[in-house]
């Protein structure tokens, strides 16, 4: 103990895009910054934020999938080793494999267990595949049918079955759960459950802070590009106490099932030039400090916070 590398590992990660505009100046959006995380074997670490605030550039960003004008810094490690862009080629959809946020994913000309069946190495495609179909609850003859005849629940149990299919060790499911009804939600969460159970290790992108709760071991707060905490599961309870930031602790009381209290204002566009603190606009506790600057990150109680008053 104590040698092997995390499974996985980002350390000071940015990414900016550079646009041009009239052909002469050259803006750039920070979508990401600063951003640290590590996820061991058999840990699901979930990642909760508004929308926008740069979740899926992330997700993309591991996989090697970004658009041109993307600019990234920092390092990502997977199994103690750079991803170089060869290496991600390589290791995506065997030892890396995403869990789509659209099922648009899914190809169209396909049929869903021949798709499943592409992520399966070695001999019995055909039967390994009806068996994860089965573990799922998918009925044999889904198999035989394209996306467009499948049901949205049932496509996203498709994508799910792509990653068990595919062996990864780590798997980043982004979104997985939105437009499905409280049963397929809950089974579908179990799944993810279970892939950590197996010994992956899981990166869960979610708007639900309920699930991610149910399952995952950490959870990381994305605000404006930046992560502002990272909590354990243990620490949602109450009015947020034990949280870290006043972030997470507004994100926690505006659930319905506690104080429905809800955040005035919005994230800052990632055009926006910050000096100080991105939430300092929104923060009751918001002094002078965080107008002129940028706090760093740092431990506290077992976990992250990026905050001056925490
Ligand atoms: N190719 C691009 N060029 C410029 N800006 C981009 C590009 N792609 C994404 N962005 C911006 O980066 C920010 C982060 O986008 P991202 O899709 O990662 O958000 P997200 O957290 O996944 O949101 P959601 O929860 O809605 O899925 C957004 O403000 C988006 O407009
Ligand atoms: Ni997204």
């Amino acid at each position: 103990m104590g040698t092997e590398p995390s499974l996985f590992a980002v350390k000071q990660f940015s990414l900016v895009f550079r646009q041009y505009e009239k052909g002469w100046q050259e803006s750039k959006i920070q979508a990401i910054s600063g951003f640290n995380l590590t996820i061991q074997k058999g840990e699901i670490v979930a990642i909760v934020g508004a929308s926008g605030s740069g979740k899926s550039l992330l997700a993309n960003a591991i996989l090697g999938i970004l658009p041109e004008n993307a600019e990234t810094d920092g390092e990502i490690l997977f199994e103690g080793e750079a991803l170089t862009p060869k290496r991600q080629e390589e290791l995506r959809g065997k030892e890396i494999a995403l869990i789509p946020q659209s099922t648009n994913a899914l190809d169209p000309l396909m049929k869903a267990g021949k798709q499943v069946q592409t992520m399966i190495k070695g001999k019995n495609k055909k039967k390994i595949q009806e068996g994860i179909f089965h573990k799922v609850g998918l009925a044999s003859e889904a198999g035989e049918r394209y996306p467009f005849e499948l049901s949205g629940g049932m496509a996203r149990r498709v994508l799910v079955t792509t990653a068990i299919a595919s062996q990864a060790k780590l798997i980043i499911a982004d979104e997985p759960t939105p437009g499905l009804d409280e049963h397929s939600r809950n089974e579908t969460i179990q799944y993810i459950k279970q892939l950590a159970n197996e010994g992956k290790g899981v990166m869960f992108i979610t708007h639900d802070i309920m699930a991610a709760l149910a399952i995952a071991d950490r959870i990381a707060v994305f605000y404006a590009g930046q992560t502002v905490e990272i909590a354990n599961t243990e620490d949602f309870y109450g009015k947020g106490e034990q949280l870290r930031h006043p972030y997470t602790k507004a994100l926690w009381n505006s659930l319905p099932q506690n104080e429905f209290k809800p955040l005035p204002g919005s994230q800052p566009a990632p055009i926006t030039v910050l000096n100080g603190c991105a939430f300092a606009p929104r923060c009751l506790k918001a002094t002078s400090i965080c107008k002129q600057k940028q706090p760093l990150n740092r431990s506290l109680n077992q976990g992250m916070v990026r905050c001056f008053h925490a």
